[in-house]
């Protein structure tokens, strides 16, 4: 029995309405097993533009870091969209990443026996289930290299982002992924573009570097576009995948197609220090903002990684897990993964089922 203090960062667009079903969850872990999370909301993103005129609130990182744990829903929407790069709400989340120093992002893509069918690949791709662990670098590359930016009049306009790693920074993704394939099947691929870019060859070099340490993982390499294609073509060669930032975030949302949909698959972003941050890999989807039609079970599934991997409560975690499975099984579905003429929940009746389910297996 224990007292843990849960930063809750809700955001914008579908954020809010996944995040409540997700915090009552931790409420009914709590009642289970005898602990107390106290939860609050905090603004980031949009909502934080709006009542603060800043994406990150200083008040916000503060709270996040005097919590045990982070859990996000996500930023950002069409209404802040003609705001400069600087202030924009997504801008919050990646300061966020920093300030919390969280440069590795665990996004597993695991197929749910009985959604082999909402899968977008052919039946006999995934008969055989899927099991894929993206370990995507979260704190560097072209999402904060310097310099960036825009110049020049109409007609003369320039933009330049860069993309930039120093070897720590590959080095400590690379242990993280290394250590990440002894745990599972032992087996790491490192995505780059070492064909092309310098950056990639440092990558690809340090990833070299440290496989005699772990000589029970066998080390391959590939470059991204392949990976791309390799990925959808046979999904089943994968166990552990290692990546830079921006890779990262495309290959995981490629996956999304293997699992069905991209509401069904979580994260955790883990520095050396506590606390870590937890959210779905999705963005606000704010075409289904507002309607009671967001799935709420990637960020379900993300408070099962915050258990876990936040808070070291294995049983908790398994709990949770197996309650997600168990609304699966059952044939309940939200719209993005229910078959044609299935009944569709929304994210409110979809979150009340995992509570039932919890207190069913309770019982
Ligand atoms: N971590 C974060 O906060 C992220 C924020 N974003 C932001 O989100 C906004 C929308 O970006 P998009 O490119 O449209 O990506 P998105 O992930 O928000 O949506 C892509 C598609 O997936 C669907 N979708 C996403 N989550 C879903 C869920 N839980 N249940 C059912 N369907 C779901 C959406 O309805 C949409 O059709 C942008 O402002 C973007 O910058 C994007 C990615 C990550
Ligand atoms: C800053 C985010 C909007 C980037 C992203 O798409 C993600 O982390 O999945
Ligand atoms: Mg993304």
């Amino acid at each position: 029995m224990a007292t843990f203090t849960i930063c809750c960062l809700p955001g914008d667009g579908i954020g809010p309405e996944i995040t409540t079903e997700a915090q009552n969850v931790l409420t009914a872990i709590g009642r289970q097993f005898g602990h107390t999370f106290t939860m609050t909301d905090e603004p980031i993103g949009g909502a934080a533009i709006d009542t603060h005129g800043v994406p990150l609130p200083e008040a916000t990182l503060q709270a996040c870091r005097e919590s045990h744990a982070v859990l996000l829903g996500a930023v950002g929407g069409p209404k802040w969209d003609a705001l400069e790069t600087a202030i924009r709400p997504e801008k919050g989340l990646l300061a966020l990443r920093k300030g919390l120093s969280l440069y590795a992002n665990l996004r597993p893509a695991v197929i749910f026996p009985e959604l082999k069918e909402a899968s977008y690949l052919r039946p006999d791709i995934v008969a055989d289930g899927v099991d894929v662990l993206v370990v995507r670098e979260l704190t560097g590359g072209i999402y904060f290299g310097e310099p960036r930016g825009r110049e020049g009049e109409p007609g003369q306009r320039r933009a330049m982002n860069t993309m930039v790693y120093d070897e720590t920074e590959v080095r400590r993704i690379g242990r993280l992924a290394f250590e990440a394939a002894q745990q599972r099947d032992k087996r790491l691929c490192s995505v780059d573009k070492a064909n092309v870019l310098e950056v990639s060859q440092l990558w690809r070099e340090v990833m070299n570097e440290l496989a005699p340490s772990y000589p029970d993982v066998t080390l391959e390499h590939m470059y991204v576009d392949n990976a791309a294609m390799q990925l959808v073509r046979d999904p089943k060669q994968f166990d552990v995948v290692v990546t830079s930032n921006l890779f990262g975030d495309i290959l995981s949302d490629e996956a999304a197609t293997i699992t069905g949909s991209i509401g069904m698959l979580p994260s955790a972003s883990l520095g050396d220090e506590k606390p870590a941050l937890f959210e779905p890999i999705h963005g606000s989807a704010p075409d289904i903002a507002g309607q009671d039609k967001a799935n709420p079970l990637a960020t379900i599934l993300s408070v099962g990684m915050l258990l876990r991997f936040g808070l070291g409560l294995e049983q908790e975690a398994d709990a949770v897990d197996a309650a997600v499975a168990d609304v699966i099984a059952q044939g309940l579905r939200t719209g993005d993964i229910a078959g044609p003429g299935e009944a569709v929940l929304g994210c409110r009746a979809m979150g009340a089922a995992v509570v039932d389910r919890l207190q069913a297996r309770k019982d």
